[in-house]
């Protein structure tokens, strides 16, 4: 077998330290604002296509080789708000990448086409009847070639996973290898600290550089503050670039024809709402949607070491119909920090007694498709992210912790922790129904996370009770296009990061 030498490439950004003037004045044919999933893509279909573009980023530019493998170093310098980004009642942690990248950076490389009868939802419940799935086939053909998107190999699939599978089998329960965009994992499982190897296939090493290849320029550091517009037409951007101790380094003005919105969909809803743009229907920032999501951690008998091996490898689709439950269960690899933040095995000694025999566990995620039914919103100087479990979402979560327990009994745990703030153990099949059905959907009761933020500015047919067109311009704006993880009408059960990928190839190939 060939060595393979990895070595972190680099890309051209433009950061605040090269600023030298107070106020830049730059014209392109688009701007595009944000460069995780949507903005990377956006722009380098439209840069291929011959078009000047300028990208705005608001993070800073970490490249691959500053990676430390040190998840509180990464919350730190990668993600937004240093990781601490919630909702309003602090219950629910609102995970997103805030770097050159974006959440890609810092993502599972967790890989799915959007679910048929999602799009069917889609087409029956929005009148978008141009995204079937014959129409969307090649857009996932194409990014998933491009990102080398793959089932997961035998190597692939950690002890935990195997352990996972196990279980599920035994159940009768349908268990797959996950897919994911990497090329030859390192298998050290640090891909939420972003990947150090640049193996993980994300925007900064893949349709970033090849971006810039086609002339598209970055700005790192560059927050958009303001949308422009002039007579119902898109008109640039304005935006502040701000050096790493806060200092204000510049102020920047793009003047471009298109502007491409893409900073994700807490962020995308809020620039509207102070731009003032593309609200007739009242939509911006209602209809957020975020696949609430627990990590049901349980102690097996043999050491698991669950840090060691691919982070994420095989996931449970029995129940991923909502016919059928609504979830899905993945089984995921984690270290001491995320153990410690993410489960609930009690206070003092039990929190001790866990931590000691962290390499005895296994975790399984859960993810649900909950209904839209969170708000953003902006009150001239912060954000808000109104979301709430809803009554009509907890069954399904309560559904998808009964079978996470249920799984890791079959595969052999000893005890489950059920991640509630009052501590609940399920040491057998007996204990599961008294344990999980004993929970309420009160605030701060469940510790949950959310790696999926969407639906903030719909897509739809009607400009009533939507924010974008299926073609991704704002009903409202004509040049003014969304092309973010904010457009899904709901939310699709499965990891996002393809569909947002598929959408915005769509999107830019139209504007182009
Ligand atoms: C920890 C984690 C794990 C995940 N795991 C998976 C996974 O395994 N599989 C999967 O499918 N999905 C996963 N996701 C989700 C997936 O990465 C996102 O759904 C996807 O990246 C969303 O794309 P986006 O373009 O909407 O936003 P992002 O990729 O988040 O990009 C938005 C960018 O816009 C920038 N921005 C924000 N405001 C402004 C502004 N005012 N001006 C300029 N720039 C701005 C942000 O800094 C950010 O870089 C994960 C996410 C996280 C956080």
């Amino acid at each position: 077998m060939s060595e393979v030498k990895w070595q972190a490439s680099g890309l051209k950004v433009h950061e605040a330290s090269d600023v030298t003037e107070s106020h830049l004045e730059l014209q392109a044919d688009v701007v595009v604002v944000g460069s995780g999933a949507g903005g990377a893509v956006a722009a380098y279909e439209l840069a291929r296509k011959g078009k000047k573009v300028i990208v705005l980023e608001a993070g800073p530019y970490v490249p691959s080789q500053d990676f430390t493998e040190k998840f509180t170093n990464s919350l730190e310098t990668l993600y937004q708000d240093h990781g601490g980004q919630t909702n309003s009642s602090g219950d629910l942690l609102v995970l997103q990448g805030a770097c050159v990248g974006g959440s890609t950076v810092v993502n599972g490389c967790v890989c799915f086409r959007t679910p048929d009868f999602i799009l069917e939802d889609w087409q029956r419940d929005f009148g978008l009847d141009e995204l079937t799935r014959d129409e969307l086939a090649p857009y996932f053909d194409e990014v998933e070639k491009n990102l080398s998107v793959h089932d997961n190999g035998p190597h692939e699939i950690a002890r935990h996973g195997w352990l996972i599978r196990a279980g599920a089998n035994k159940l009768g329960w349908s268990v797959k290898p996950l897919k994911r965009n990497i090329r030859e994992c390192g298998l050290t499982g640090h891909c939420l600290s972003g990947c150090k190897t640049e193996r993980k296939q994300s925007m900064l090493v893949t349709y970033l550089p090849w971006a810039v290849a086609h002339g598209a320029k970055i700005y790192a550091d560059t927050r958009v503050e303001r949308i422009l517009a002039e007579g119902g037409e898109a008109t640039g951007v304005e935006a502040v670039i701000t050096r790493h101790d806060g200092s204000q380094a510049a102020t920047l003005r793009v003047t471009a024809p298109r502007v491409v919105l893409a900073a994700g969909a807490v962020q995308s809803p809020i620039l509207l709402l102070k731009s003032g743009l593309a609200n007739r229907s009242d939509m911006v920032g209602r209809n957020f949607a975020c696949h609430p999501s627990l990590l049901v951690a349980a102690r097996y008998p043999e050491p698991v070491h669950p840090w060691r091996g691919a982070l994420l490898g095989v996931y449970v689709d029995e129940f991923e119909h909502p016919d059928k439950g609504g979830f899905v269960l993945e089984d995921g690899g984690f270290g001491l920090v995320e153990m410690s933040m993410l489960a609930e095995p009690g206070s003092g000694a039990p929190f001790m007694d866990y931590m000691a025999n962290a390499k005895y566990l296994a975790g399984l995620v859960t993810l649900i498709h909950d209904h839209n039914v969170g708000r953003i919103e902006w009150d001239g100087e912060k954000k808000k992210i109104d979301y709430q479990l809803s009554d009509m979402d907890f069954p399904s979560m309560q559904r998808a912790i009964k079978a996470a327990a249920r799984l890791h009994l079959a595969s052999g745990a000893t005890e489950v922790y059920v991640p509630a703030s009052d501590k609940r153990v399920i040491r057998n099949e007996g204990d599961i129904d008294r344990e999980v059905g004993g929970l309420e959907n009160l605030p701060q009761h469940l510790r949950m996370v959310s790696y999926h933020p969407q639906g903030t500015c719909r897509m739809g047919a009607d400009p009533e009770q939507s924010v974008v067109k299926a073609n991704g311009e704002t009903h409202d704006v004509r040049g003014l296009y969304v092309a973010d993880a904010s457009l899904l009408p709901t939310s699709i059960i499965v990891n996002p990061q393809i569909t947002v990928y598929a959408l915005a190839t769509r999107i830019a190939r139209h504007m182009a």
